[in-house]
């Protein structure tokens, strides 16, 4: 049973979303003990309970406020709009979060043997996919003549199989289309995955906990972006120091015993290409250099 006063959350059940939004959750300390084949979960310490289903129903979900909140990519949010619009459905949303997993694109690949001219290639050609809306408004932009062949899988084969003269697909390393002999040649759209909240007004009881999840998703983002750094430096390069650690304009400073020239410093930085840095700090004279995972942030 599903109960009114819980806030709803629609998650994908398995698939390429489904880790990072779990994951998430638990970080903002929503727990589930979850059994396999279970469409809804509850949660065991919050007043949560997890709808479990395909992504495609997850934006439809939201904006009938079957659900409160949903995780999904862009490129399905934006697909499923449009087709809504067209249908005549309610077909609104509001973004709360994008966040940091899902990220891919969406482009056209035709054949590696073809010549691509540019978009104009694509005029009166048939090209396959599952997200013909958002294709066809490309074509519309660019004032081409062609279809979309709707495929709901294997659209990397469409073209070998004589369905379509070329294929617009979710692309992250391209890995997939070069197995199937395939060039990427235009990205229509950028995606990533967002956490979206119904249109209409949920009670204060419920936006009050989503805004809570919230502030405390924001802790965990910035956290995965921030490292805290220890290191020992000669009093002579703090500046250096301090340039080369971005995000440490204050640094916490501490002597260290029985040695005036050096001094121990810890910082919070948003340092990412760390090696890098950790190898200049080093040619400056430093030592002991300790990076540590943060695990959350607040304030
Ligand atoms: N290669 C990828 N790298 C990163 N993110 C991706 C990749 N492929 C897809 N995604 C993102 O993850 C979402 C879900 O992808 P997935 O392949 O799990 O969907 P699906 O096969 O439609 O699953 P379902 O069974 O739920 O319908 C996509 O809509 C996209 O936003
Ligand atoms: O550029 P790549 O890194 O190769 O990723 C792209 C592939 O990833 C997705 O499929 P997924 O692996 O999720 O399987 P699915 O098609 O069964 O959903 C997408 O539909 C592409 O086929
Ligand atoms: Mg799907």
């Amino acid at each position: 049973m599903i109960d009114s006063n819980r806030l709803r959350i629609a998650v994908q059940k398995s698939g390429r979303l489904c880790d990072g939004s779990m994951d998430l959750l638990k970080a903002v300390g929503v727990k589930f003990s979850l059994r396999d084949r279970l469409l809804i979960a509850h949660s065991t310490n919050q007043p949560v309970d997890l709808l479990r289903v395909r992504d495609d129903d997850i934006p439809g979900l939201v904006m009938d406020g079957v659900v409160d909140l949903g995780f999904i990519g862009e490129n399905e949010l934006e697909e499923k709009m449009l087709e809504r619009q067209a249908a005549g459905k309610s077909s609104e949303y509001k973004v709360l979060e994008r966040l940091d997993f899902g990220g891919c694109r969406l482009s056209i690949a035709i054949p590696s043997e073809d010549e691509y001219t540019g978009p104009e290639w694509l005029e009166g050609k048939k090209i396959a996919t599952t997200y013909p809306h958002l294709l066809e408004r490309y074509f519309k932009e660019q004032g081409i003549n062609a279809s979309a062949v709707m495929l709901n899988g294997s659209v990397e084969v469409a073209p070998r199989a004589g369905l379509a003269d070329g294929i617009c697909d979710l692309v992250s390393t391209g890995a997939t289309l070069e197995a199937n002999g395939l060039e990427e040649k235009e990205v229509i759209f950028k995606s990533k995955a967002v956490l979206i909240q119904r249109a209409d007004e949920l009670s204060d009881t419920k936006q009050l906990l989503v805004n809570k999840y919230l502030t405390r998703m924001n802790g965990v983002m910035q956290a995965k972006e921030s490292k805290y750094i220890m290191l020992h430096a000669p009093r002579t390069v703090l500046d250096q120091v301090k340039s080369l650690l971005p995000g440490a304009e204050n640094p916490t400073i501490l002597p260290l015993a029985g040695n005036d020239e050096q001094v121990a410093i810890h910082v919070v930085s948003t340092e990412t290409l760390f090696w890098e840095t950790m190898e200049k700090l080093k040619a400056l004279g430093c030592s002991s250099i300790l990076v540590l995972p943060i695990e959350k942030m607040l304030g």
